[in-house]
């Protein structure tokens, strides 16, 4: 019965294990790191270039989507390893659509960067 009592403490706890993940990702894949210098490209140049609202909302939403799927690929890579760390087609298979996941979120990313920004950028350069 306790165990389904509201806890501030149990839930602290939930985002240090959260943080405690964000950490191992940023330790052991370099994809996660290649993603962090990504968006903080994304959001120096949102600031630069004085984006609208809905542009932040469009930009934030893709930075967010990359993360997850790359979050979502590096448990699965975990859990594959742990369940068949040797060569097996299957483990390929579910690695190989993980990664299709992550490069889908990059390309569709980089493409509303490239919608939201290029433009300004062009006006930029002419004035
Ligand atoms: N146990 C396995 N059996 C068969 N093929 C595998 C296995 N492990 C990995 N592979 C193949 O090798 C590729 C690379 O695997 P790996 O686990 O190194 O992923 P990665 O995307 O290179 O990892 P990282 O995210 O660390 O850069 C996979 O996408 C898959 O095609």
């Amino acid at each position: 019965m306790a165990k389904n009592n509201f806890s501030f403490r149990a839930r602290l706890k939930s985002f240090h294990y959260a943080f405690s993940g964000l950490k191992t990702a940023w330790q052991e894949e370099h994809n996660f790191r290649v993603h962090c210098i990504a968006a903080i490209i994304a959001i120096i140049l949102s600031f630069v270039l004085h984006i609208s609202t809905h542009e932040w909302i469009a930009v934030l939403f893709s930075i967010g989507f990359v993360f997850v799927c790359e979050l979502l690929n590096t448990a699965l890579e975990n859990i594959a390893d742990f369940i068949c760390p040797e060569d097996n087609p299957n483990i390929k298979k579910i690695k190989d659509v993980a990664a299709a996941a992550v490069m889908i979120s990059s390309i569709t990313a980089l493409l509303i960067g490239l919608l939201i920004f290029i433009p300004k950028l062009i006006s930029l350069a002419l004035r």
